[in-house]
């Protein structure tokens, strides 16, 4: 896994189970039968989960969901002890050959003593036993023809106007500077998000409550109040809107997108914007499906690549009542600099998407002088710089987010693997207050029920 430590593992390993969480243990021992194989893992614990209790259905209403999406970046809806499920058999034996390190020490109030896990001291040399899934290699999709072909995205390249993308890249770059590295609770330890973000509001009509909902944007924990979109930032929306647009009008609606707009709106606009710096190749971010807290069901969302290329990797989240039939495949995509990715409504309901570690990178050769510092000429750089423009919709603003037992805005997530592409997804609301709570939330959890919520219109309340 491009030598992926053992916490950020573990936290891809959870992110990706849609069963109760199991120890750590079990999750280790996962993973050295796996070679280090996040998403092996998940299907070698949900196998056995489902083995272990074949009397009670994963979808029944017992079940709490642990999937995470934290906006997600690494972690999952990391469990505070308070709320651990059963655990499953513990094995003895373990081996690996994975590398460990961190575990983001815990801050300093002291509230873990537990010392970073060191897989070598409690692993033993006992020879993997493989697990039975087919697993199929890796495909690299290397244009955007082939991206369309194998997944719910399209890509294109070459789509701001070069000087644009030029100076939109320096001044993110600059403004990265004070952007910060996550951090939330995982397990009893402090983590954090192995690349700096921020968040942007754009001033659109009267959607100043966004304002407020982007100060939970990430994970459920407060932050500053965001940025409005800078100059550049805007110029670029234009163009990122209409290439949107266009390839919307080309797709079917799903029954749950929202379906809101005036008459003479375009389909989809731009209000907010995450963006992330990835500074060389150990910058990166785990496994997630993008937290549908304010975005709702089947999203579309738009992620522009800025500077030095990185792969995109993507990888289907195989709904259980196929889990028999196919196998997910992890797909790669190259994200050259000025080249957008829309990540399609279904998704984040349907794959799980990642920019790994890269233990080389190619350098990127901007085209241009920095606007204000002319000399000396343009030196290749190992930044990227990530911009997601999303819409986040009016029917899940922060005034109708359900609050968990702790009083925090709990976050959406979809229930990946009972997906029924738009006619009978099931969504819940889960307690994030543990992100930023010393690791301590509540068992809250509730089926979202657009209906008794009244949230729409959407294309399936229209038709
Ligand atoms: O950097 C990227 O391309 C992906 C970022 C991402 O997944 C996110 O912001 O949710
Ligand atoms: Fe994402």
């Amino acid at each position: 896994m491009d030598g992926t430590d053992t916490d950020t593992l573990i936290a891809m390993v959870l992110s990706m189970l849609m069963v109760p969480q199991p120890e750590t243990a079990v999750i280790l021992d996962a993973l050295v039968q796996c070679d280090g194989d996040a998403q092996a893992s998940a299907d070698l614990i949900t196998a056995r989960y489902n083995n272990d209790n074949s009397s009670s259905s994963v979808c029944g209403t017992k079940r709490k969901a642990n999937s995470s999406d934290l906006t997600d970046w690494l972690t999952a809806e990391s469990g505070p002890s308070s709320r651990k499920p059963p655990s499953f058999k513990k094995r003895a034996n373990f081996h690996s050959k994975t590398p460990q390190k961190i575990i983001v020490p815990a801050n300093s109030s002291g509230s873990s003593s537990k010392r970073p896990v060191n897989l070598m001291e409690v692993l033993q040399q006992t020879p993997p036993t493989k697990p039975s899934t087919l697993r199929l290699p890796p495909l690299t999709l290397s244009s955007p023809a082939i991206v369309a072909e194998h997944t719910p995205c399209t890509q294109h390249l070459s789509i701001l106007p070069p000087e644009l993308a030029c100076k939109l890249f320096y001044s993110m770059v600059d403004l990265s500077r004070s952007w910060t590295r996550n951090r939330w609770w995982l397990f009893d330890r402090v983590v954090e998000s192995p690349h700096r973000t921020s968040f942007f509001v754009r001033k659109y009509g009267t959607d100043e409550c966004w304002h407020e909902a982007a100060q939970y944007w990430y994970n459920g924990r407060k932050t500053e109040l965001p940025e409005v979109f800078p100059e550049l930032m805007e110029a670029a929306c234009d163009y990122v809107e209409k290439i949107v647009n266009e390839e919307m009008s080309k797709r079917d609606r799903f029954p749950l997108e929202w379906a809101g707009h005036k008459p003479g709106d375009q389909l989809w606009h731009a209000n907010v914007a995450a963006a992330n710096c990835y500074e060389g190749g150990k910058d990166s971010v785990g496994f997630h499906s993008d937290q549908l807290t304010y975005l709702g069901p089947y999203p579309t969302i738009a992620s522009l690549s800025l500077g030095t290329s990185r792969t995109f990797r993507l990888r289907e989240v195989v709904p259980l009542d196929e889990s028999n039939k196919r196998h997910a495949r992890t797909f790669n995509i190259p994200l050259p600099h000025n080249s957008l990715i829309i990540m399609h409504a279904a998704t984040q309901e349907s794959f799980k998407h990642s920019i790994p570690p890269q233990s080389a990178l190619d350098l990127h050769q901007p085209l241009y002088p920095h606007p204000s510092r002319p000399s000396p000429p343009p030196q290749p750089t190992n930044c990227r710089i990530n911009i997601t423009f999303r819409f986040y919709r009016p029917d899940f603003n922060p005034k109708s987010t359900p609050k968990c037992k702790c009083d925090v805005p709990t976050i959406l997530r979809a229930d990946m693997k009972n997906r029924h592409d738009g006619r009978a997804d099931r969504y819940w609301w889960t307690c994030y207050a543990g992100a930023e709570n010393d690791g301590k939330g509540c068992d809250f959890w509730q089926v979202m029920d657009m209906k008794a919520e009244c949230r729409g219109p959407t294309f399936g309340l229209l038709s």
